[in-house]
């Protein structure tokens, strides 16, 4: 039992013991978590305390970030905006007063936003603040400070005529309170037109012709192809019409029509370049009207109402009289000519025109900015160009010669041009030896022809051949007109032509033989030129000259295109004097004969000087086909040269054959070949014809009575010259050893030219003075009788035979040495022996072949120089009665040959040989 009790003791104090255990052990995790909770409650305490620092410093920062964000947002906005208001409103626009000077825009470019001020924001770039004006809309001041909205009226102003070209900015000024003041410093530009003050009472006035100029601007400038001045301008380059700025300063208030026409002014102005700049009245709303509110150096513009502007301080007096006297000035001097680019087609549009039917191109501007184009075909076919010196019309027919030329290719259109007064403006069409170009379409230009009126007969006479060639060829197509027959005969070449003569008066003075024909030729190409293509194009700066055509009302009346420069007269019809007012550098175009109905006025661009001219010229030139010839220069100041000559060079001995490299396509009067041995002889060059073709005139010496040639007059040079190209050319149809060359020479001033020829032609040229001129004589003449062949050529050159008249006084062998000389004079060419012999006058001529009743048919043929045409009597000239219409002048002779001419014929001798 105890044991049992010992046992249950035992048990229960095991018992107690785990329970005392595992409640100790409870215990001790209860502590030990108690204290984990306290030390989490500390540090969550300890945290919490910390918490609220650290947001706030997190809160900080990132305001301090955003702050910092937008701060450089708005610098780079404030940038961005500052840039952009300095490419809107550059130079005039926006630049300030201090080095402020006009830049006016280019050609369409619209004239952009004017700068009044600046948007000033916190430690940002300033931005400027800008208002539309030209070509957008109107602007209007407010506020009490009138003398801040007089600065900023003066600052538009200033800006505005700075970014337009002078005149093209008219300013209309109705200040009825201060009459004017508040423009004060604008005033010299009245001086020009353009600025126009309307006095107190005037605003209806004003208001109705700004209503007018809109409706004409819309009418006829705009002409519904455009909205707006602006759209004209960007599509064309052109601004036909100024822009017209009315600054309206207060006063009354306004009528029921005032008003009416200041609310169409707002609405319909800004598209017809139609301004209003209004302090004092109120306008009406509308998109186009900006408001700017005043105050003080403060404004509010209401298209940011928000933004304060610092307004700019107004622009120093002297800056605006300086610019507006400037202005005036530029445009008193006249409008500046628009540039001749605008005459011509885009680059690749170039000679695609077709000129069947006509040749249409532009001249220069109308008054409305359009093209004013000039017609040459049916009708008008041929036009007068007429000014006073200097008036323009030479630089008038490089315009037109320019339009022209770039539009047709020279396949349709040809040139052929001739300058009768001093100067070589022309000669840049040819090849010249600075500029190797020429224009493609030229293909004849004749410069200092003023003295050789005979190259104008030789160019008529030339179209005179071209002409009936057309109609030769129109009448085997049966057909009437050019643009028929180009249908009929597509493979042929038929561009029209345009003759231009600049100063054509000179080619008709004086009641002559050349200017008779001139007028004949002249009318006829004038009647019938029209249906083949051939256009004439005269230019006189003389009345006289245009008297000259008005006594032949026939002529006359086929110039229905007239062109008139300022001053001219007798252009236009009789009570036509549209050209009497006419600015510098405008034409009156014409083509209804000069009546005033068909008056157009141009203003024509600046086309002649060098740099402008040979742009285009060059362009053309490397157009040019590869087959095309530079056009022929006449300089009437040039002397030609022998070995240059087509004739000289294609001249050859008998039998020998080919062409001498160089030489030109043909001889141009088949002279030298067909003559080198032939039965017509051979030929004597003796200077150039003043013709066309740049031929030489030639004196035929075959076997018959009379090839001798006299030079007559005192002209040692022109003498030698003649008788020097006379030998070579022979010499150059014989082969060494088969012909004789006798040379005398008589006169010391001829001895260096005489001799030099001697050395020319060697060894089968003998050398003769007056100790054995006698003996030559006799030699000669005796050689002449024996046999019956008739031996070997022999050319006797003399030199101042006359002064011979001593020595050939002697007798030799039962004979004077003048006997012999008459001798061989007329027996001596049938045997080969040809005289060549220079006098130094008719009198002294005729007392050498024996007294003024003697016989002169041994002279064949005669080149006169210095000798009046009335002493070339019936025996020497036996065509007219009293001698031919000869003048002599330097460097010219007459050249006449009684075996082949009906009158004498000009020449030019050939100069010295280099
Ligand atoms: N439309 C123009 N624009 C600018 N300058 C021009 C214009 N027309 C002519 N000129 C200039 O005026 C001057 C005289 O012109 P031009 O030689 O054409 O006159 P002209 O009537 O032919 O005179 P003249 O009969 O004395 O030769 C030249 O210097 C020329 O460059």
């Amino acid at each position: 039992m105890p044991d049992l009790r010992t046992q249950l003791v035992t048990r229960v104090r095991a018992m107690l013991s785990h329970a005392l255990g595992s409640s100790r052990t409870r215990l001790g995790t209860a502590r030990a978590e108690l204290d984990a909770a306290a030390q989490r409650l500390r540090r969550t305490r300890e945290a919490a305390a910390r918490v609220p620092g650290r947001v706030g410093a997190e809160r900080d920062r990132r305001i301090a970030d955003l702050t910092d964000r937008y701060a450089a947002q708005i610098d780079r906005l404030a940038g961005q905006a500052s840039a952009a208001a300095a490419r809107e409103a550059p130079g005039a626009a926006g630049t300030d007063w201090p080095g402020w000077r006009p830049t006016p825009v280019n050609r369409g470019e619209p004239p952009g936003p004017l700068r009044i001020g600046t948007v000033r924001l916190p430690d940002s770039p300033t931005v400027p603040a800008l208002v539309p004006l030209l070509d957008v809309g109107h602007v209007h001041l407010s506020g009490a400070d009138r003398t801040g909205c007089d600065d900023v009226v003066a600052t538009l102003l200033l800006r505005s005529l700075g970014r337009a070209d002078p005149g093209a900015v008219r300013l209309i000024g109705y200040d009825p309170e201060h009459l004017g003041g508040g423009l004060a410093g604008f005033a010299p530009l009245s001086t020009a037109g353009l600025l126009t003050f309307v006095g107190p009472g005037g605003l209806a006035r004003l208001l109705d012709d700004l209503v007018d100029q809109i409706r004409r601007i819309n009418e006829t400038v705009l002409a519904g192809e455009y909205r707006s001045l602006r759209e004209l301008a960007a599509a064309t380059g052109r601004r036909p019409e100024p822009w017209r700025v009315a600054v309206l300063l207060g006063g009354e208030e306004l009528s029921r029509h005032e008003r009416g026409q200041l609310d169409r002014v707002v609405r319909t102005g800004a598209a017809c370049g139609v301004h209003l700049v209004v302090r004092g009245i109120e306008l009406p709303p509308d998109p186009t009207v900006c408001r700017v509110v005043v105050t003080g150096a403060e404004a509010r513009l209401d298209s940011c109402p928000d933004l304060s502007v610092r307004l700019d301080p107004p622009p120093p007096a002297t800056l605006v009289t300086e610019t507006s006297r400037e202005i005036a000035t530029r445009v008193n001097a006249g409008p500046p000519p628009t540039p001749f680019t605008d005459l011509l087609p885009p680059v690749d549009e170039m000679w695609r025109e077709d000129s069947a039917h006509g040749l249409t191109a532009p001249i220069g501007d109308g008054p409305q900015g359009r093209p004013v184009l000039l017609t040459l075909g049916d009708y008008p076919p041929h036009a007068l160009i007429g000014g006073p010196s200097g008036t323009g019309k030479t630089n008038l027919i490089f315009a037109w010669i320019g339009a022209l030329a770039a539009r047709y290719s020279p396949a349709e259109l040809e040139f052929y041009l001739l300058d009768f007064k001093e100067g070589v403006s022309f000669a840049r069409f040819a090849q010249g030896r600075r500029d190797p170009s020429w224009l493609p379409h030229m293909r004849l230009v004749g410069i200092n022809v003023n003295t050789d009126r005979e190259f104008g007969l030789a160019l008529l006479r030339f179209l005179a051949e071209e002409l009936r060639r057309r109609a030769d060829a129109a009448k085997r197509h049966e057909v009437t007109k050019l643009s028929e027959l180009r249908t009929v005969d597509p493979q042929g070449r038929w561009p029209r032509i345009v003759a231009v003569v600049d100063e054509f008066q000179m080619l008709l003075a004086g009641r002559d033989a050349v200017a008779r024909e001139a007028a004949d030729l002249l009318e006829d190409l004038a009647r019938r030129g029209r249906s083949q293509g051939i256009h004439l194009v005269l230019a006189s700066q003389d009345v006289r000259g245009i008297e000259a055509l008005w006594g032949r009302p026939a002529l006359v009346a086929q110039f229905t295109l007239r062109i008139a420069l300022p001053k001219a007269l007798r252009i236009l019809a009789e009570r036509n004097d549209a050209a009497q007012t006419l600015p510098r550098h405008h034409a009156v175009v014409n083509a209804e004969s000069g009546m005033p109905e068909g008056n157009q006025t141009a203003r024509i661009p600046a086309a002649s000087d060098w740099g402008t001219w040979s742009d285009l010229q060059h362009r053309l030139w490397r157009m040019r086909p590869p087959d095309a010839a530079p056009a022929r220069l006449f300089d009437g100041d040039a002397i030609p040269r022998l070995d240059e000559a087509p004739d000289f060079v294609a001249l050859r001995p008998p039998g020998a054959s080919g062409r001498s490299g160089g030489g030109p396509e043909q001889p141009t009067d088949g002279s030298a070949e067909r003559v080198a041995g032939g039965t017509r002889g051979p030929v004597a060059l003796l200077g150039e014809i003043i013709d066309v073709q740049a031929r030489s005139a030639g004196m035929r010496l075959p076997r018959a009575p009379g090839r001798n040639l006299a030079v007559l007059g005192t002209g040692v040079d022109e003498a030698c010259a003649v008788l020097e190209a006379a030998a070579r050319s022979l010499r150059r149809q014989h082969r060494p050893g088969t012909a004789r060359f006798s040379i005398a020479c008589l006169d010391p001033d001829a001895d260096t030219a005489a001799r030099s020829l001697y050395d020319a032609l060697g060894d089968d040229a003998a050398w003769y003075d007056e100790e054995d001129i006698a003996e030559l004589m006799a030699e000669t003449a005796n050689g002449l009788g024996r046999g019956s062949a008739p031996g070997e050529p022999h050319y006797l050159l003399l030199y101042a035979v006359d002064a011979a008249a001593g020595q050939l006084g002697v007798t030799v062998g039962g004979r004077t040495g003048l006997e012999h000389l008459r001798h061989i004079l007329h027996n001596g060419p049938e045997r080969r022996t040809h005289t060549l012999a220079w006098w130094r006058g008719v009198a002294r001529l005729r007392a050498d072949l024996g007294g003024p009743a003697s016989r002169t048919d041994q002279i064949g043929a005669w080149v006169a120089l210095d000798v009046q045409g009335a002493e070339l009597t019936t025996a020497l000239y036996p065509a007219a009665g009293s001698g031919p219409d000869w003048y002599p002048r330097p460097w010219r002779g007459l050249f006449f040959d009684r075996a082949v001419h009906r009158t004498g014929q000009v020449i030019i001798p050939y100069g010295p040989s280099r």
